[in-house]
């Protein structure tokens, strides 16, 4: 029996990340003789382009066929113009979120010791390292609130968006950043604006309330200003980080860019029956799309991610996450990692992908 995985590569650097990973996975089921089908599928602006809707009815029938998605990214200057709901980000990946209800949304970060040099930490703060998960609640809060919308005209016209939080839907979550903080360092820190937000209020009080089922692990509360602060003084403290929809966004694009770039933070989305769909935590990169220049580790962990969560795969995952913490190591990287005088020696897409591929198919 082989796995089914839908592969929708979507916009930007997309296609260009996903064929690395491509690469990487056909690297890694000759190694442990796996056996996974893919078919790909139009998203966002793509599927605009040829079909004139960001989520056609075949993308999402060959996504509820599939074992999991790998996804890329959505977007771009290209289809800004369109109504709001007709654009990639609202009328393909919230509405997949929404789908499959991803409610829980995971983006690990992880300073390795010896790759400090990436960081734009202050170096005495980056020699301590630091290996945060974050834990987003994402089918849910000012996203999906309703209503949401403009009236009015002139100087009296408005917009507006509602956060609104169900204690089902703050419970469930914050259960995933518990037991996820039990196997880890034990410390749960929830992140909230709970000195303003009634959300927040509500949040809190269910987080508090979950803890009690969690007596082993300590928790902590943080304001959102605080907390992206924090994350610059002290990022070692922290190690599960239990976020809204709207914080856990800001909060992950931080600790990516204190690991040294975007194009390392890899992210699962997943249901409460275990299905997932896997994808950078970046965006479509149109400053650097079509260049061969973007990072493909963050879609190549993703994958990663895919095997060990949605197949079951364990040994294949590892295999993956060594070989890249060993090609970082061996100094393949991206341009985006390096420094303007050091950019002569920076890799483009394709070889990054290559040595990964080849450091899996040899073994470490
Ligand atoms: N999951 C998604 O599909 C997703 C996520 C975020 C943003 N977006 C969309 O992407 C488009 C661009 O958004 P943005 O510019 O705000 O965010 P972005 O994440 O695309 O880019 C932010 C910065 O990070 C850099 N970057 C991102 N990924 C990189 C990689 N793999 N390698 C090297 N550098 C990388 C980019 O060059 C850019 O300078 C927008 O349309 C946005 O809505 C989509
Ligand atoms: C593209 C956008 C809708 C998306 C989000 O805000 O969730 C992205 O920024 C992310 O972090 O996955
Ligand atoms: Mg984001």
């Amino acid at each position: 029996m082989s796995y089914q995985v839908a592969v929708l590569a979507g916009d930007g650097i997309g296609p260009e990340v996903m064929a690395e990973a491509r690469k990487v996975l056909s690297a890694v089921e000759e190694r442990f003789s796996l056996a996974i089908e893919y078919t790909s599928f139009d998203v966002g602006g793509a599927a605009i382009d040829n079909h004139g809707c960001p989520l056609p009815e075949a993308t999402l029938k060959g996504c509820e066929g599939a074992d999991a998605i790998l996804f890329g990214s959505v977007g771009g200057p290209k289809w800004e113009h369109l109504p709001p709901n007709d654009q990639p980000e609202r009328g393909a990946l919230l509405p997949l979120r929404g789908h499959f209800e991803l409610f829980c949304n995971i983006r690990p970060a992880k300073l390795h010791q010896g790759l400090e040099h990436m960081s734009p930490l202050r170096s005495d703060i980056s020699a301590k390292g630091f290996d945060v998960l974050c834990v987003r609640e994402l089918t849910g809060g000012i996203y999906f609130g309703k209503p949401k919308g403009r009236q009015g005209e002139g100087e009296n016209e408005e917009a507006f968006d509602t956060m609104r939080y169900s204690r089902k839907e703050i419970e469930r979550i914050a259960h995933i950043a518990f037991e996820a903080a039990q196997g880890r360092r034990k410390k749960v820190t929830s992140v909230d604006k709970a000195n303003v937000l009634a959300c927040s209020v509500l949040w809190r009080e269910v987080v508090e309330d979950v803890a009690k089922d969690y007596p082993d692990v300590e928790l902590e509360h943080i304001y959102i200003d605080n907390a992206t602060m924090q994350l610059l003084r002290r990022p070692n403290e922290f190690d599960v980080m239990l976020c809204s929809n709207l914080f856990g966004d800001i909060i992950s694009d931080e600790v990516a860019m204190l690991t040294g770039s975007m194009g390392l933070l890899s992210s699962v989305s997943m249901n409460s029956q275990g299905f997932g769909l896997y994808e950078p935590a970046g965006g479509s990169a149109p400053d650097i799309a079509g260049q061969g220049i973007a990072n493909p580790v963050a879609q190549i962990l993703s994958a990663a991610l895919l095997l060990r969560h949605s197949l079951k795969e364990e040994a294949a995952a590892v295999a993956i996450e060594v070989a890249v913490s060993k090609a970082l190591r061996d100094g393949y990287l991206t341009g985006e990692l390096l420094t303007s005088d050091q950019r002569n020696q920076a890799k483009s897409t394709s070889e990054m992908g290559d040595y990964i591929a080849q450091v899996v198919k040899e073994g470490v």
